[in-house]
């Protein structure tokens, strides 16, 4: 069945709206003093409510109870999920990380995330927090919802089922998936477990990037973003609210679900995006153009054109650079770049970066190719184009520095010896 087909409305944050029974929505206002069925109408915010329209996100929901229903938070308590960025000290190291293992125990989406790294936080509305989960169970009984940040979803390894307030995504590697701060839900593994990244933005809302020259088209494309229909469940029980609020994680008993929403408009609300679609483009002249070209959704800051994150991929393209060293050239950024990668090979490292894996090259840091993928692309022959398939690596850049925590600097996964991927490199020097 197509995306089409399973109901998804399509286009970056449209104005949506959508009811699973019919005639719920109120005709010409939003807050009757009845809604029909008996329902209750509630708005939800993720912009200020006087943000410029071009800007203004908001949702009306007709639910069966109001979000206010639940028992008082308490702290959860340890989490691995959190936004301490200051627990070490940031380092000008590149580091990179084997992927993190499938559980042992039982574990679902929530308490299956790690976090890794990140800048700026929840108080500042600024920065992002870049995590990994690996899950092994579904929510059950369980709903969560992060105050802090939207949740951008990479998933690496298995589908996930999002069932949210909005209606319900389901997402599989090489699709990603967004669920704005304050949003409503529910993980479900279709195949029994699952693993990918995560990149929780504190900042302006994600959008797609200007185009500039480029024109009207290319990169990633409105129509190709999927929202889902409402979808409701109408289910009383002893269940668990999970929230996270200012970086550390809340409970709170609620007695019904609160996918309770049966009909919904606005411009606020989840999307997925298949990364296989994204419409390419590159050099058809010479050298390897800066990555900016393959921005999928970007999150501005208060300086134009310097963004609190970039979400960009290096999707499978042709390579035909004449008289050019292809791969992505030496470099050193005043950006700050994590990487991970959802399957193949990374034309910048031979060896090393292997999928559900990641990297980190903080401001200034100097990178690059490996010796391995130097050697290999300034031998090749550029008579002929390369076709790079079967990869899709992608990167969280942002303006600030990417601070790792405790937990993944003394984790098994980092890898010691990755700095020696540079070490072999030649002098090829002759001063005549
Ligand atoms: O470091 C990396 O591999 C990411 C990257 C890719 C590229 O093609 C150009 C610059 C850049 O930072
Ligand atoms: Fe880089």
């Amino acid at each position: 069945m197509s995306n089409q087909a399973r109901g998804y409305q399509s286009g970056f944050g449209n104005e949506f709206a959508s009811e699973a029974i019919e005639g719920v929505l109120p005709k010409g206002q939003n807050s009757p003093q009845q809604v029909a069925h008996g329902l209750y109408a509630e708005q939800v915010s993720g912009t200020a409510f006087t943000a410029p329209r071009h800007l203004n996100r908001r949702s009306w929901l007709y639910r069966i109870r109001p979000a206010a229903m639940h028992e008082p938070f308490e702290p959860l308590g340890k989490a691995s999920f959190h936004n301490r960025f200051e627990e070490a000290p940031a380092t000008p190291n590149q580091l990179r990380w084997d992927p993190w293992p499938m559980p042992a125990e039982p574990t679902d989406f929530i308490d299956g995330i790690v976090t890794i790294a990140g800048n700026g936080g929840p108080a500042e509305q600024g920065g992002c927090g870049i995590h990994v989960y690996a899950a092994n169970r579904s929510m059950e009984g369980r709903f969560f919802y992060d105050a802090d940040g939207e949740l951008l979803i990479v998933p690496q390894e298995g589908r996930l089922v999002l069932a949210t307030e909005l209606g319900v995504l389901e997402v599989k590697p090489l699709e990603i998936a967004v669920i704005p701060r304050g949003i409503r839900f529910r993980v479900e593994l279709p195949d029994g477990q699952a693993r990918g990244y995560i990149c929780e933005n504190f900042g302006a809302l994600l959008r797609l990037p200007d185009l500039g020259p480029i024109g009207a088209n290319s990169m990633a494309l409105p129509r190709d973003f999927l929202t889902p229909h409402a979808a409701y469940e109408d289910v009383e029980g002893a269940f668990e609210l999970v929230a996270k609020f200012q970086g550390n994680l809340w409970s709170a008993k609620i007695n019904h679900s609160p996918l309770d929403v049966v009909a919904w408009h606005g411009n606020y609300a989840p999307y997925k995006y298949d990364l296989t679609l994204y419409n390419t483009v590159g050099s058809i002249s010479v050298d390897h153009p800066d990555p900016s070209i393959f921005t999928v959704l970007t999150s501005a800051s208060d300086t134009p054109g310097t963004a609190n994150i970039d979400f960009v991929i290096f999707p499978p393209r042709w390579l035909v650079a004449e008289h050019t060293f292809r791969p992505p050239y030496f470099h050193r950024n005043v950006a700050s770049e994590f990487m991970g990668l959802i399957q193949g090979a990374y034309d910048a490292k031979a060896g090393g970066f292997v999928p559900g894996g990641a990297s980190l090259h903080n401001c200034m840091s100097g990178h690059g190719p490996d010796e391995a993928s130097f050697e290999k692309a300034t031998q090749a022959d550029l008579s002929k184009p390369d076709h790079l398939t079967g990869t899709m690596a992608f990167m969280f850049e942002t303006r600030k520095v990417i601070r790792p925590t405790l937990q993944a600097l003394g984790a098994p996964q980092l890898q010691g010896d990755y700095y020696q991927c540079w070490q072999g490199i030649q002098k090829h020097f002759k001063e005549s």
